[in-house]
């Protein structure tokens, strides 16, 4: 397999569009720019997007780790999963597909899409709508599910094997009323930005790019937004990722697989996903003490009960026995959530919001941790009034992905 096509020209030359621009500034000119001058020569070009410093932050592609796990939480989320086309019974062409969607996201995540004109009889290799924009920390992440190993009780591709260690498929759980249609899937890929249209963008570009050999199974659509530096807000009102493992040696510890997994799947993860209709409606209408005894915290300050402030520790004795954060935090176990809100209209059925939680984690052992979680709160939690589980997954998310490699290299070579 030749990796040297991996990345544009000017990317193999390790040139960002920003030092190309610098560069043929000074060829034709013969004037020094600086940084100040820089941004004026690419207002000039109409490039007001890329002066916007905002827009420009990026998040390397190309890590120890894949970008979109453990990355500050961006504004806007797409999960998607996609299914192998059932005529592709040839490893190679998955290779081939995985090679392509690794150099199409190592150049998005640069704010890189510009549209090959050379010959206007062909369609465009790009779709143009997030032209401009930046790269607006836009991530990839991608992962891998037990049906992309398996299929009626089958080694689809010969990898099972390989399989990672606790990709199994999603027990039931007590009272969800699952929607197949819209859960599971061969392979997922979450797609993160602080500009939907740029996320939006590329999820769009992977599934052109996909064409015959996977496709898109399902795709959600999520947004989450706080005050700069605080906790956000679920749909509920209440303060969500409080608790959540954010210290980087807990993370380590909580989020990363190490050498028990195959080695290809080592410093990789596990997506939990759970897709989770929220009742509003009725909520909206329950008290506010009964909402603070539900989630067993404060509904202003995010405080634990018999606290004051959102991050001292939870006092299990004071917590209302079936509450949702007492429930979760006496299973023991940690896993690192990275959930979106989602709406979609009205249910047409009732007219109430289609309305509700991405719930995403990540963690290293879900079998001990996430789907355990999972059962007891499933089981008793006084949230369950409010909500219902409609769509699940299970990902292997494999380790980051290194330069002149692609996703999932390893799995295969
Ligand atoms: C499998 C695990 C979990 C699911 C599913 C889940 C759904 C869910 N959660 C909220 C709202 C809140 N959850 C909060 C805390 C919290 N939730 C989980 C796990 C799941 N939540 C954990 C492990 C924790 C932390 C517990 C602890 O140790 O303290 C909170 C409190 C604030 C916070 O810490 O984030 C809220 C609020 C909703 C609305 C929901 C489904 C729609
Ligand atoms: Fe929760």
């Amino acid at each position: 397999m030749d990796h040297e096509e991996l990345g544009t020209p000017q990317q193999k030359k390790g040139y960002s569009r920003r030092e190309m621009l610098k560069m043929s500034a000074l060829a034709g000119g013969g004037i020094a720019l600086g940084a100040s001058g820089l941004g004026a020569a690419l207002e000039l070009f109409g490039d007001k997007a890329a002066t916007d410093p905002a827009n420009e932050s990026k998040i390397p592609f190309f890590a120890t780790h894949q970008a979109g796990v453990t990355t500050a939480q961006q504004g806007y989320g797409y999960l998607a999963a996609f299914d192998i086309d059932p005529s592709i019974h040839d490893v190679a062409k998955i290779m081939a597909l995985f090679i392509t969607w690794t150099r199409l996201a190592a150049t998005l995540i640069q704010g890189k899409r510009e549209i090959n004109s050379s010959n206007k009889e062909l369609p465009p290799n790009d779709t143009n709508e997030a032209r401009d924009l930046g790269a607006a920390n836009l991530t990839i992440t991608f992962g891998l599910g037990h049906s992309f190993f398996m299929k009626n009780g089958k080694d689809r591709f010969g990898l099972a094997s390989q399989m990672p260690k606790q990709l199994t498929p999603m027990p039931r759980i007590a009272h969800e009323t699952l929607d197949q249609s819209i859960s599971n899937g061969d392979i997922c890929v979450q797609i993160c930005a602080d500009i939907q249209q740029v996320a939006f963008h590329a999820l769009r570009n992977l599934i052109k790019e996909a064409l015959g050999t996977a496709n898109i199974r399902w795709m959600e659509t999520g947004f989450l937004n706080g005050p700069k530096g605080k906790t956000p807000r679920n749909l509920f009102g209440f303060k969500d990722g409080t608790a959540n493992v954010t210290d980087p040696d807990d993370q380590n510890k909580v989020v990363w697989t190490s050498s028990d997994e195959p080695k290809w799947m080592r410093g990789g993860t596990y997506l939990g996903y759970r897709k989770i209709k929220m009742i509003i409606e009725t909520w909206d209408r329950d008290s506010y003490s009964d909402q603070e005894q539900v989630i067993g915290r404060k509904k202003n300050s995010g405080a634990a009960f018999g606290r004051t402030h959102e991050h001292e520790p939870v006092i299990i004795s004071k917590q209302p026995g079936d509450s949702h954060v007492g429930l979760a935090h006496q299973t023991g176990q940690k896993i690192y959530r990275r959930a979106y809100s989602y709406t979609n209209g009205i249910q047409p059925a009732t007219g109430n919001l289609d309305a509700g939680l991405l719930f995403i984690s990540y963690q290293n052992k879900p079998q001990e941790s996430f789907i355990p979680m999972l059962r007891v709160l499933g089981k008793s939690d006084a949230l369950n009034e409010y909500i219902d589980h409609v769509a699940t997954g299970l990902f292997a998310i494999p380790a980051g992905i290194k330069k002149n490699e692609y996703f999932a290299q390893h799995l295969f070579e």
